[in-house]
């Protein structure tokens, strides 16, 4: 879709078009990235989580050569990272984590200016993604609420025909409408063959878009899975409570049942969604006095399978 693509990124259409190999960053003595191995195919959103300070903006600003890696490299679009970085940025739409706008530009001013700086003519699309995002172009960006500035950037990041999109936290300060029509220009962009690396630690947002999801904690890529796949698996939550004490043998033997706690007439446990109708059977033999079953956040579901392993240690 893109001209200019190299590599595995080119012809065919089925290669990677972003690949890190053991990619690491150390800030002085504190490791922010370390040994990250990542491949994102065309057609795909993929949700990159993780909590504060785990170390998305580290890697999204390696991927656009923004920062020089202590160790591994990045290639995106077929181009090294660092030592190619200006092919890099020609090739991706890529927001930023805090947009920086020229204060007394307005967005038309900004979508000329930055059309310019890519050698193009003002895109048409950007009055578009303006259009669809609900934002005045006319106001300059010093004026602007915090969702409008987002909205902006937004606009500034996928005004160009490009292959990858790199996006830190987008949703940021966006309003529910908004947040809505980029998760549909997200899809957009993979319907057409395009990949997005949507980094987020709202778990909501990347269940809703992404097809993988990788979980990044304290610097290191601790699983990776698609989210049909951890759908299925995804823990839910039950809560119940009895007119009588039950007895724990009674749900001892379902699968996947996990820190279960029966006493003092009530049951708690944690489970998979496929071992639900099991659960709702032995409750059954019981009288029930209340229940509650709740979906387990993505993140916790994640590390039920994976464990906490060895991205605790130093
Ligand atoms: N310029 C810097 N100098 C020193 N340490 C840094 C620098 N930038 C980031 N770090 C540290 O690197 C680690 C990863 O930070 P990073 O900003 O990549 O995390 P993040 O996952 O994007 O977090 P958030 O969701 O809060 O934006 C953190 O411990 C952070 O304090």
């Amino acid at each position: 879709m893109t001209p200019g693509l190299r590599g595995a990124a080119d012809a065919t259409g089925t290669g990677v078009v972003l690949q890190t190999r053991g990619l690491g960053k150390t800030y002085g003595h504190a490791v922010a990235l370390r040994d990250l191995d990542l491949a994102l195919a065309p057609g795909e959103v993929f949700g990159y989580l993780g909590p504060n300070g785990a170390g998305k903006t580290t890697t999204l600003r390696l991927l656009m050569g923004l920062l020089r890696p202590t160790r591994g490299s990045a290639q995106v679009c077929g181009y090294d990272a660092w030592r190619e970085s200006p092919a890099v940025r020609r090739h991706v739409g890529f927001l930023p984590g805090e947009p920086a706008l020229y204060p007394t530009l307005t967005g038309s001013q900004h979508i000329d200016y930055l059309s310019h700086l890519r050698g193009a003519e003002p895109y048409p699309s950007a009055l578009v993604l303006a259009e669809r995002l609900d934002l005045d172009l006319r106001t300059p960006s010093r004026d602007l609420s915090k969702g409008n500035r987002q909205k902006l950037a937004l606009v500034l990041a996928l005004m160009a025909p490009t292959q990858v999109l790199i996006l830190d936290e987008p949703t940021s300060g966006l309003d529910p409408l908004a947040q809505q029509e980029l998760h549909v220009l997200m899809r957009e962009h993979v319907d057409r063959g395009g990949s997005v690396l949507l980094s987020s630690h709202v778990l909501g947002e990347v269940q809703r878009v992404a097809d993988r999801v990788g979980l990044l904690r304290r610097g290191r890529l601790v699983a990776v899975d698609r989210l049909d796949a951890l759908r299925g698996r995804s823990l839910h939550h039950v809560r119940a409570t009895f007119d009588v004490e039950v007895p724990a043998s009674a749900f001892a033997g379902i699968d996947g049942v996990r820190d279960l706690s029966v006493g003092d007439h009530s049951l708690t446990c944690a489970a998979p969604e496929a071992s639900l109708d099991r659960i709702v059977k032995a409750l059954g033999q019981f009288p029930l006095r209340d229940l509650t079953c709740t979906e387990a956040e993505l993140e916790e579901t994640f590390l039920a399978y994976y464990g906490r392993g060895e991205d605790d240690a130093a």
